[in-house]
Order: structure tokens, then sequence, then C-alpha cells
């Protein structure tokens, strides 16, 4: 098939080293590119941050007219409508089929062909299976999954989540605290799931559970990292430019923040990121209030 990938930064340059391996043509656009060589593409993958999916569909409405399959690849909600990336492209590009691949996974693994499990999934689960077959390797095996909604909520929600992460061990809070937090924000992502409508059983799988084990407790996550530096002390200006490349739990946690009020769902550990990152709070001060918080059951 002839595939073609939006996006050339870390992932989109992974996605399309993936394809290649799974014998596709593959065209990769990169901004400031015209995007016309892409018009001819059987299907697309989106790899560019969440914040500039609206563009660049934009600029695909001329080139794309039929029916064409579009993997969304990107993890975030945006900023202006709360929509999740399923809902910009619905909105933008309604001839589009839109399917969306997460799950724990970084660039850098799968470019050295290491072990690596995704889920992809779609409206049709016939269409997910498809596509996975299409483009597994190996070394890189994609689960089907017909949750949409379920998988776009645990990669946007798990940046933020590793934000958190990054901050209490850049305050040197020990293993335990980092445990305590992936847990209970484990527990928010799926009561937020939950009232949006996911399968709760999704977010136990790659993209939630998955992702969060992974970019919770790793270096080589952009938003852990973010949030050690941010830690370990420095403003949000220097950690982000600091940063090895787009940090989307920092461009998503004050919509997710504002959906979470809207939807009545309780998200102490969200409010305290949206505290730090966006209204400049000491990470001290809303690690105490997390502290301070009055004891409870644990599953409710
Ligand atoms: N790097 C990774 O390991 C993984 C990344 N992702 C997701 O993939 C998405 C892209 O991430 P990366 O490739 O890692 O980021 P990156 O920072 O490495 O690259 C982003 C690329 O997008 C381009 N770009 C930025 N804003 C744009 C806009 N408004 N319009 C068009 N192009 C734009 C940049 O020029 C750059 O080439 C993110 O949503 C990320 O969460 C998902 C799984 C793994
Ligand atoms: O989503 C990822 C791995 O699954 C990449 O994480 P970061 O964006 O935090 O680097």
């Amino acid at each position: 098939m002839r595939i073609g990938v939006l996006g050339a930064g870390a992932w989109g340059t992974a996605l399309a080293h993936v394809a290649r391996a799974a014998g596709h043509e593959v065209e990769v656009w990169s901004r400031g590119r015209p995007l016309e060589a892409i018009g001819k593409a059987q299907g697309l993958i989106l790899a560019v941050p969440a914040q500039g999916v609206r563009g660049v569909l934009l600029g695909l409405k001329a080139i794309v007219t039929n029916a064409i399959p579009l993997i969304i690849s990107a993890k975030g909600i945006e900023q202006g409508s709360g929509l999740f990336m399923n809902e910009v492209v619905a909105d933008v590009l309604p001839q589009a089929e839109p399917m969306v691949l997460s799950g724990p996974s970084f660039a850098a693994d799968v470019m050295q062909g290491l072990p690596t499990a995704v889920v992809l999934t779609a409206g049709e689960i016939s269409h997910a299976h498809q596509w996975a077959e299409a483009l597994s390797l190996p070394h890189f095996r994609i689960y089907a999954s017909d949750d949409v909604k379920g998988v776009e909520i645990g990669g946007a929600l798990k940046n933020v989540l590793a934000i958190a992460c990054g901050i209490s061990d850049g305050r040197a809070l020990g293993d335990s605290a980092r445990a305590a937090l992936t847990t209970r924000g484990f527990a928010e992502l799926t009561r937020f799931a939950a009232k949006l409508g996911a399968k709760p059983e999704t977010l136990m799988g790659l993209s939630g559970l998955g992702d969060l084990l992974l970019t919770c407790s790793s270096k080589q996550s952009r938003n852990y990292s973010f949030g050690f530096a941010l830690g370990a002390g420095k403003t949000v200006e220097q950690a982000l430019a600091a940063s090895r490349g787009v940090v989307e739990g920092a461009a998503t946690v004050k919509i997710a923040q504002a959906l979470a009020r809207q939807h009545g769902v309780d998200m102490p550990i969200v409010d305290a990121v949206h505290a730090i990152v966006d209204e400049g709070r000491a990470p001290d001060q809303e690690i105490a209030r997390l502290l301070a918080r009055p004891l409870r059951a644990e599953i409710t």
C-alpha cells in the first residue's frame, strides 16, 4: 500500500520506519512542505503534536476528497475546543475514517527494533484488525480495539500523570511516592474515562495502564522529564526549553482539568499539575495539598 505519514518528528519517523519495514511504500510529509504528494496515499498516519492536528487536517481538506483511513498517533486534547483527536478529524475531515494508535512505545525503542506492543482502535473492529495486520512487525505488535474514546483518553491523560510522577521524583520524594501517584493517577484516569463513556477494560490495557507504567517511571519520557525539571526547581519555560521534543501533557493539562470539572470528576492529581504548570504554583504547595486530603475508601 501507499501510506502517507504526516509529521517528521521522533514518532512520525519511527512509524514511517515501521510502515516501510512492513512492506509499504511510504511518503513522509513535514511542516513547510507541500502536502500534494500525500494525496495519492491509501492510508494516512498523523504524527504531529495534538495542537497541530487541526491545522494539518485543514491543509488536507482540498487534497483528500475520498474516504480514507487516517491513523491518529498524537496523544492529547485540543486546547480551544476540548475535542479529542478523533473528534477533530470528524469536525474537519469527515470523509476520513479516524483510527487511533496508542500505547507504551518510545520512538527510540521502536527505531532500535526493540519489542513493543501498542493498540489500534477503530469504530469498526474489523478495520482495526485489518490495519493492525498491515502494520505489525514481529517486534512491533499491534492489538485491535473498537473503543476509540477509551484509547484516546488513556493516551492523553497519561501524559499529565507522567508529569506528576516526574515532579515527585524531581523533589526526591522516593519510589513509594511515585508508585502511589501512578496508582491514584490511574484511579483518576479510569473515573474520567468511565464518565466520558469509555470501556473500563480499555484503560486496563496498553493505552492507560500500559502507557502509565512506561512514562511515569522513565527518563526517556519527555513528560516525565519535564515534570522532573519542575520538581528540581526549573520554571515551566526553562523545563519546556530543555525538552527533547513536544511535551503533550503541558498542553493538555488545562483542558483536561476543565473537562474533569465540567463532567464532575474528582481529579486531584490533574488539579495539582494544572496548578503548577498553568498557574505557577510551587510543587511543594501542591504536594502538601494532596497529602492533606481527607482519608477515604480506596475504590470509589
Ligand atoms: N516520541 C514518542 O516516543 C511518541 C510520541 N507520540 C506522540 O506523537 C506526537 C508527535 O510526537 P513526536 O514526534 O515525538 O514529537 P517531536 O517533537 O519529536 O516532533 C514533532 C514534529 O511535528 C512538527 N510540528 C510541530 N507542530 C506542528 C504543527 N502545528 N503542524 C505541523 N507540524 C508540526 C515539528 O516540526 C516536528 O517535526 C505527540 O502527540 C506524541 O505524544 C506517541 C507515541 C510515542
Ligand atoms: O507516549 C509516549 C510513549 O508511549 C512518549 O512519551 P513522552 O511524550 O512523554 O516522551
